[in-house]
């Protein structure tokens, strides 16, 4: 079914641990798996199953003990620290449960800050921010501060933030874990669109409904995948 479609990300035998003093707490346990480009994937799980650590990795925030990792054909263990940084910028947007916006910038102003450390000039960056606040539905609140939106709306915002850099892989920890059902299914519904036209989506979530809205889940259970089904995706709003 896949056969003509890029490799996004391909993962084999990853393992990680935390040192705890004397002892190490082995949190990945030896990892394989594939994601395809335009693929929409749940990775769930049950608390300390290793979700976040492996979403990390995948994110180049952190590193594995052992094992390979390649992002779009790039062995990731190959970059130093500064093609890794400009690796993870180009090819990775973010999207976090508390939606890690800057409280005394407008909504418009947090989606052209990653661009502004990507040296793009003022003028670019800010039509372009302005073209993904309109996206997600958010032109007319662009001058607003985080603290006058509600919480769908930042992380709409937070969305428009990660997409502006044009990434090819989106990665969401419980990006509707602060959000109430009918704010959630709205933005799954967003993430549903953007998946549609193509981009790499992957979801940390531990909610059910909310992983039957991708179209493949990954069951993590203690730092090993026991179970990696395609689904019948639900369209979120009929869920509205
Ligand atoms: N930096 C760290 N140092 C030590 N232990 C850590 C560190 N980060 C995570 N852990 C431990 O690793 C295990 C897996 O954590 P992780 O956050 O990946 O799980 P999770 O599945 O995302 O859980 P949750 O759903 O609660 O966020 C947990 O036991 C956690 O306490």
């Amino acid at each position: 079914m896949y056969s003509n479609t890029t490799m996004m990300i391909e993962i084999k035998d990853l393992h990680k641990s935390y040192k705890m003093g004397k002892n190490s707490l082995h949190v990945l346990k030896g990892i394989n798996f594939n994601v395809k480009e335009g693929e929409l994937v749940a990775i769930m799980g049950s608390s300390g199953s290793g979700k976040s650590t492996l979403l990390n990795i995948l994110g180049m925030l952190d590193e594995a003990d052992e094992g390979s990792y390649t992002l779009d054909g790039v062995p990731i263990k190959n970059l130093n620290e500064k093609l890794a940084a400009q690796y993870r910028n180009k090819f990775l947007g973010f999207i976090f449960q508390s939606f890690n916006l800057i409280n005394y910038k407008s909504a418009l102003d947090n989606v052209a800050l990653p661009l502004y450390y990507q040296g793009m000039k003022r003028a670019e960056r800010m039509e372009r921010s302005m073209a993904y606040l309109e996206k997600v539905g958010l032109a007319k609140w662009a001058s607003h501060k985080p603290n006058e939106l509600s919480g769908g709306q930042k992380q709409r915002v937070a969305i428009a933030r990660a997409l502006a850099s044009d990434p090819k892989v989106l990665l969401a920890d419980e990006l509707t874990g602060a959000l109430d059902s009918t704010t959630s299914y709205e933005i799954m519904d967003l993430i549903q669109q953007i998946n549609d036209e193509g981009r790499t989506i992957l979801v940390v979530t531990h909610e059910e409904d909310i992983a039957h809205m991708t179209k493949r889940i990954v069951n993590l259970k203690d730092g090993v995948i026991i179970d990696d089904k395609f689904v019948n995706q639900v369209r979120a709003i009929q869920n509205v």
